[in-house]
């Protein structure tokens, strides 16, 4: 599977920019890859309180412009999230759309992030991010979701081999970031594979660092704090060969666990 991260700065509470630049970012792709990742709300940024103005009403524009270039350049793309307009309020949802243009998932943000005011704007999701491309499980979770292990778990335990994630993680807890994905990895024996934005916005600077971790922990690559198209290649039958290796999931004690 061979995968481009678009590590991006965002234009703060501007769709309609972001929406062009993201265009010219798949005009620009080389080296074509079978899966795309986008940051966290790359439409709107952290405007939170516009979102009433500039949330997508129910994702529904903006998804028509994502299968438009899925089916164009033939690849899945794990869409980042977006801020979506419902009825009962705005979600930070990741939306999954495949090579053929469909929506194969949409995640609600699990965990809302306070120190961010996450909570005063959005609306929590309460299902799993678990989805299949090709065949293959995989999950996906958004930013602060990954400082909860028995979360990811959850999704592990459901037959997930990768985790994607997706994010507008501040720079100063970026070491954070880096140490938490590491641990996903490693704990779950799964591949991580982490989008992250750049750039700033009038409260935060966002610091970079997007990276593709394999099961057994290593870095297969890794950005740094400027924007650029992430590329890797990974092999989805090393989780099976590290998941026999050590029996992790065959040792668990979920009796002893809260
Ligand atoms: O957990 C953190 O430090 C960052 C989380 C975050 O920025 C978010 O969820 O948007």
């Amino acid at each position: 599977m061979k995968v481009a991260l678009f590590q991006m700065d965002i234009e703060f509470g501007d769709p309609k920019t972001n929406v062009e630049k993201m265009d010219r970012q798949f005009e620009q792709l080389t080296n074509m890859p079978d899966v795309v990742v986008l940051p966290e709300l790359w439409t709107t940024g952290y405007d939170l309180s516009r979102l009433d103005e500039i949330a997508d009403r129910n994702a529904d524009q903006v998804f028509q412009t994502l299968s438009q270039w899925a089916k164009k350049y033939q690849l899945h793309i794990i869409a980042g999230s977006v801020a979506k307009q419902t009825d009962a309020g705005v979600t930070n949802t990741m939306l999954v759309v495949d090579a053929h243009g469909n929506l194969v998932k949409d995640y609600d943000k699990v965990h809302l992030f306070r120190l961010m005011n996450e909570e005063k704007y959005l609306l929590s999701g309460n299902k799993t991010g678990t989805f299949q491309l090709d065949q293959q499980p995989l999950s996906g979770v958004i930013c602060y979701d990954i400082r909860f292990p028995e979360w990811t778990r959850t999704q592990m335990l459901d037959g997930a081999k990768v985790l994607f994630v997706v994010a507008q993680w501040p720079k100063p807890r970026i070491d954070h970031w880096r140490a938490l994905l590491m641990s996903r990895a490693i704990e779950n024996q799964c591949f991580v594979i982490a989008c992250n934005r750049v750039g700033s916005d009038p409260n935060n600077t966002f610091g970079g660092q997007s990276i593709i971790v394999n099961p057994w922990g290593e870095v297969i690559s890794e950005a740094g704090e400027e924007e650029t198209v992430l590329y890797g290649d990974i092999d989805l039958s090393e989780v099976d060969d590290i998941r026999k290796q050590i029996p992790v999931f065959t040792d668990r004690r979920p009796s002893l666990y809260k």
